[in-house]
């Protein structure tokens, strides 16, 4: 019996979609996770304030994980008043669990490609391992010599590793390739295309019920 791997998926989910929930199931298939926390941000340390409250935000992810067990929610971010630094999130989450279970963090390709302008970046891995699901667009080849040198210091594909050690390894999962982003959701509605193939069903009537994005 592998140990147990912990993972959270960080996003601003305004508003989740197929393109984080298809992906993050076949990862949980291939590297063997048991359960995924969503862990919805307050203030996105990288981009403009979600349309949509906190509280809209996490109705939808409520509605995107019913009956779907291996989905949770992880609310700290968003009682924390400050930018969302997956850090000091990490930092948190290792004083409750300790430094001895294995915890990863998942991101999609693009996120992977954005990190040397996180917040203490080449700390991360001191605390998690790194899940990178593939993403439409996107791929691990990088121009900043630093990420690249950082990959190739980090990498690997040795499943077992990621529930064995607590943290310290990136991997570039096989999954899916999904066409969706929140932005591309967002434009469809506000030309009142028809959008709700994109995401779950009941996702789709909570955005038309609440006429949010409009
Ligand atoms: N289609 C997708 N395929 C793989 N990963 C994805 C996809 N969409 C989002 N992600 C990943 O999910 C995480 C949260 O993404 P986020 O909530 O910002 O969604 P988004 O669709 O990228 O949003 P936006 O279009 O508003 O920037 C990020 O790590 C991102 O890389
Ligand atoms: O810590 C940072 O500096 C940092 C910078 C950008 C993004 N993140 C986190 O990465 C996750 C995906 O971010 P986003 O902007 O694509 O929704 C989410 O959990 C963010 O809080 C974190």
């Amino acid at each position: 019996m592998p140990k147990q791997l912990y993972a959270l998926f960080g996003g601003t989910f305004d508003p989740i979609h197929n393109g984080h929930l298809l992906p993050v199931m076949a990862l949980a298939k291939e590297v063997g996770l048991t359960q995924v926390n969503l862990l919805p941000n307050h203030i996105p340390p990288h981009k403009q304030q979600p349309d949509t409250t906190p509280i809209q935000r996490v109705a939808m992810l409520k509605l995107a994980i019913e009956g779907n067990p291996l989905f949770t929610i992880d609310m700290r971010e968003l009682n924390r008043d400050k930018p969302s630094y997956t850090i000091d999130t990490l930092e948190e989450w290792r004083k409750e669990h300790g430094m001895d279970v294995s915890l990863a963090f998942i991101i999609g390709q693009d996120s992977l490609l954005s990190l040397p302008s996180w917040q203490r970046w080449r700390e991360l891995l001191n605390y998690c391992h790194l899940l990178v699901c593939r993403r439409p667009g996107f791929t691990a080849q990088t121009e900043s010599p630093e990420l690249k040198e950082w990959i190739v210091q980090h990498q690997t594909q040795d499943i077992a590793l990621l529930h064995q050690k607590p943290h310290g390894h990136l991997y570039l999962a096989h999954t899916p390739l999904e066409d969706i982003s929140a932005t591309e959701i967002r434009q469809q509605i506000r030309e009142q295309k028809d959008y709700h193939t994109l995401l779950p069903e009941k996702v789709w009537q909570y955005i038309q019920q609440n006429q949010l994005y409009i």
